[in-house]
């Protein structure tokens, strides 16, 4: 089989469900992939026997010694086992509705200035890039929102120190040569002998990509440093997790940690950001008193930055392509726009206009349900992240008893299986599993699959209104996941997007710039799916 061009995997997978069928196998190296196109079987593995397939395997990323392995491995995303329930547990109070309502003034603030360049594009009449915009714009969000700083992304444009660093988090290989990434996926068990040697043939990129990783690593450290100091200030128990995080990262006895934390990109992010003093309502005023639910105590300073870092990463490239899709999508279909407008004339319940010019707050998110069905119909179409892969638990490696909030509580490694058999139901997969075997979950396929999709490539937003979305079948949608470990930050993300299309549709018709989309959307997925040359569009204000 081949993979076809580079970074058009999300096309190889389609082609191969049709030449193959709904579950095949393929190999990466000496690893086999189990592929799943089977709304069924995605659900049963995702939801009925999560228990079995709760690991996640992303893009390896390690980098050596030299670099922040362990910190980045504690991240919600990476992070594995009770490791990961734990986190998981402490992180989800952090997107109930209270603390979502709490962050939908300053959701608006950084619109506000998204509007202002737009209404900049409006009066000049020029073509614009909102997918770059919008990065900046999520990102802006995430500061304020999440942290309570502003990172001034939108500002200092494209330019920001902190968007390039994270940008560069997503690009096709994660900051490593082809080569490298994919031997450090098929063989992670010599990833430090591919990243030395990286570091031999492309010293220039794998340094950009250590100094990137610092950055990040200083902001989130300086996040944690600022909402202690101003807990201390305010009177406040500061979490009793002894020294600041620097300190506590540099006791953590990583040598890599000692080396990030003394470089030169850790100290700016750290200076930049230190300054700043996050409000009680951010999350990481939230996380520093969060507890581990399956060890009882409060979060350790490392798991903290580790999850401000995964938060950055995991929220702002996601939510902003979700974004430039609903607009790239809505630009092309005037009738939806003022569908969502309910300009005069049109038919049906007013939706924005019945808001009139004025802020949105998150009651009013349920006000604006085709606003929404918008939304979710352009992640139908573009997934932000296009396939999942799960592990397969080995039996006798690793086996960890997971106490699912509501579920029963079994181990996972079977007693009974030798060391090297692998504990999956034959009725599940009949194809059978090797050590460390993946499971892929096919996205972007079953997403425009004809078997659960009327005319798949028409976007019709009113599949997701509430009556219609009932009928769909439950794992035939999941730009975020399904079950336990479905994304933690999804109602965020639905907040954000559509708070910003509202208010977007509040002043302005779009159109697609049909100098610079001259055919279909040129697609590359990575770890998302996104457009290299980005969107671009034409704005016109609706007084007009
Ligand atoms: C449209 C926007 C977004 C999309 C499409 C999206 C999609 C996803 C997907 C597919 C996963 C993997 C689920 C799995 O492993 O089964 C995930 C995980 C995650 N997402 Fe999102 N996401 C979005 C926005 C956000 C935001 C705004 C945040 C945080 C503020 C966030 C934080 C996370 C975290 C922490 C995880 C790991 C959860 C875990 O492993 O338990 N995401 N997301």
């Amino acid at each position: 089989m081949q993979m076809g061009p580079q970074g058009k995997i999300h096309e190889a997978l389609q082609k191969w469900a049709a030449e193959y069928g709904s579950v095949f196998k393929y190999f990466l190296g000496r690893r086999p992939c189990i592929v799943i196109t089977d709304p069924d079987l995605v659900r049963q593995i995702c939801v009925k026997r999560f228990i079995d397939y709760h690991d996640r395997s992303l893009p390896a990323l390690e980098m050596g010694a030299a670099c922040d392995n362990h910190f980045q491995n504690s991240g919600i995303l990476f992070a594995r086992g009770k490791y990961w329930l734990g986190i998981r547990t402490a992180c989800e109070p952090l997107f109930h509705s209270a603390a979502l309502a709490s962050y939908a003034p300053m959701m608006n603030q950084a619109i506000d200035e998204l509007l202002g360049k737009m209404q900049a594009a409006a009066v000049s009449g020029e073509g614009i890039c909102v997918s770059e915009l919008l990065k900046a714009m999520s990102m802006d969000v995430i500061g304020t929102s999440a942290f309570g700083v502003e990172f001034g992304a939108q500002k200092e444009g494209s330019g920001s120190t902190l968007v390039k660093a994270a940008e560069a988090m997503f690009t096709p290989m994660g900051g490593l040569p082809f080569w490298a990434a994919i031997l450090s996926f098929a063989v992670p068990d010599l990833r430090r002998v591919w990243y030395r040697l990286a570091l031999l043939l492309n010293p220039k990129m794998i340094n950009q990509t250590v100094a990137d990783r610092r950055y990040l690593w200083g902001a989130s450290q300086a996040l944690l440093d600022s909402a202690r100091k101003q807990a201390t200030e305010a009177g406040a128990t500061a979490g009793g997790q002894g020294p600041a995080a620097a300190n506590g990262l540099r006791s953590s006895g990583e040598e890599g940690a000692k080396v990030a934390v003394e470089s030169v990109a850790f100290q700016q992010a750290y200076k930049t950001y230190v300054a700043q003093v996050p409000p009680e309502t951010s999350v990481v005023s939230r996380l520093k008193d969060a507890v581990n639910k399956q060890t009882g105590k409060q979060l350790s300073d490392l798991d903290i930055c580790a999850q401000l870092f995964t938060f950055l990463l995991a929220g702002y490239e996601t939510t902003s392509l979700a974004l430039s899709y609903a607009l790239y999508l809505l630009a092309q279909h005037p009738e939806h726009q003022r569908r969502i407008q309910q300009a005069s004339g049109a038919r049906g319940p007013a939706e924005v206009d019945a808001l009139g010019q004025r802020e949105l707050v998150y009651e009013d998110l349920a006000k604006l349900p085709y606003t929404e069905a918008a939304f979710q119909e352009s992640m139908r179409l573009y997934p932000p992240v296009s396939s999942l892969i799960a592990l397969v638990r080995e039996a006798g490696h690793g086996g960890v008893d997971l106490d699912l909030t509501g579920g029963s509580r079994r181990s996972l490694a079977t007693p009974a299986a030798g060391p090297t058999s692998v504990f999956i139901p034959g009725e599940l997969l009949p194809l059978g599993c090797s050590d460390n075997c993946r499971v892929m979950f096919n996205i972007w396929t079953l997403h425009r699959d004809p078997r659960y999709w009327e005319a798949p490539e028409e976007f019709r937003p009113a599949r997701f209104l509430p009556d219609e979305a009932a009928s769909h079948h439950p794992g035939a949608y999941f730009p975020f996941g399904l079950g336990p470990r479905r994304c933690v930050g999804w109602r965020f993300a639905l907040e954000e997007g559509v708070l910003c299309l509202a208010r977007i549709f509040q002043r302005f018709e779009l159109r697609l710039d049909a100098e610079r989309h001259t055919g279909p959307l040129d697609l590359r997925s990575s770890v998302t799916l996104a457009p290299p040359k980005g969107i671009w569009l034409k704005v016109h204000g609706r007084e007009a």
